[in-house]
């Protein structure tokens, strides 16, 4: 675990970058900063490896003070990835990769080996390991980033904006990418954006921070939409927060009934369509073992009549869901009484997470 103690830094002309700030980022998830520009989360994120000293207060990882740390060693525990990868340009990316295992004194040959696993795990193919970062695109090169900080296997990794030079496909699909190393990693990841959709994606935990480095709320994502803690995160947050908060409940609960005789199916028993006097009208399917409550409403929005269509993995009909069925669910998963619509509402950000 890292912990920030009423860390304050004030920079040389005067700047408090960040003020009184405290809170503790939990072991193997993945906690993000995220806040305006300018609102101190660079520097909050620096602290930690001790690219930049706090003024005041502490930061302590594992119960140690990092100051007690001496930068070199600290930093052979804490991978560390920034904007645009800061790949070394006339290296091979193997040797990019290897970077660290160098450092630590490894062979050519099993730093080597350790860069092409890496390399596999990231999901890149081994086959640009002899090529040097100019050859790569901005998406790859960022994967290459990725892996050159977990060539020694650090327990912390530190993202500063790592996602955000590449366009938004690419930048969904390495979003995606982490999330699936993680569940395989389980690393403590401090993970720095401003952008709030990227936050609310990838955060187990969710601090936001407004200018002057100040702790605005911390939560987890789905009670970070439900419960903003005031009107700036509510603002920060943006419209669509209710609609948002649904990827967060899982759409294995919503009641299914068996699906009708309108509904057509060919002889795998995959959906062909709503059948109707003018033929077969458009339908939207959802599964709901690994899809979310968005996605149910989604599929009853797309289809013709209103009713969404469950499928299972393998795209066969397994029943529909009315939005009777969904609002039922809706209704368990309605924000606290007291918040009414969210305005006005005062979470203390402790409220459980609804399932995902
Ligand atoms: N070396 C420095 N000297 C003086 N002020 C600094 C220095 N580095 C950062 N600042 C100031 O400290 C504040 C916080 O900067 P920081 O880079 O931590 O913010 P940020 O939230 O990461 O911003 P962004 O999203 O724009 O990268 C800003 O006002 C910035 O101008």
């Amino acid at each position: 675990m890292i912990t920030f103690e009423d860390v304050t830094k004030r920079y040389r002309d005067g700047t408090v970058a960040v003020a009184d700030l405290s809170l503790e980022v939990p072991t193997g998830a993945i906690t993000v900063f995220v806040g305006p520009s300018g609102c101190g989360k660079t520097t909050s994120l620096r602290m930690i490896n001790r690219m930049i000293d706090a003024t005041s207060g502490r930061i302590t990882l594992d119960g140690q003070d990092v100051r007690e740390i001496d930068p070199p060693t600290l930093r052979r525990g804490i991978g560390y990835v920034i904007q645009q990868a800061g790949l070394f340009p006339h290296r091979k990316i193997v040797d990019n990769v290897a970077t660290v295992p160098y450092l630590l004194g490894w062979s050519k040959r099993k730093a080597r080996a350790r860069a092409m696993d890496l390399l596999e795990l990231v999901g890149l193919d081994p086959g640009l390991a002899g090529r040097y970062p100019f050859q790569l695109s901005g998406g790859q090169q960022q994967r290459v980033g990725v892996a050159r900080a977990l060539a020694a296997d650090p327990p912390v990794l530190l993202m500063d904006e790592p996602f955000s030079a590449v366009d938004p496909i690419v930048r969904a699909s390495l979003q995606d990418e982490l999330l699936r190393l993680q569940s395989e990693l389980r690393k403590t990841i401090v993970f720095v954006t401003h952008d709030i959709d990227e936050a609310v994606k990838l955060g187990d935990t969710v601090a936001v921070m407004r200018v002057g480095g100040r702790l605005a709320q911390m939560a987890g994502p789905a009670t970070l939409l439900t419960e903003p803690a005031d009107d700036f995160v509510r603002e920060f947050l943006g419209r669509d927060r209710g609609i948002r908060r649904l990827s967060f409940i899982s759409a294995k609960e919503v009641r299914l009934r068996p699906a009708p005789s309108d509904l057509a199916t060919d002889e795998d028993g995959r959906p062909l369509g709503w059948r109707t006097a003018n033929g077969l009208a458009a339908y939207g399917t959802f599964t709901p073992e690994t899809d979310s409550l968005r996605a149910a409403l989604d599929a009853a929005l797309l289809s013709a009549n209103g009713t969404a269509v469950a499928v299972d993995e393998e795209g066969r009909v397994r029943g529909v869901a009315g939005r009777d069925a969904i609002d039922e669910l809706l209704a368990e998963y309605a924000p606290p009484a007291s918040g009414g619509s969210g305005e006005g509402s005062s979470g203390d950000g402790s409220s459980e997470e609804a399932p995902a």
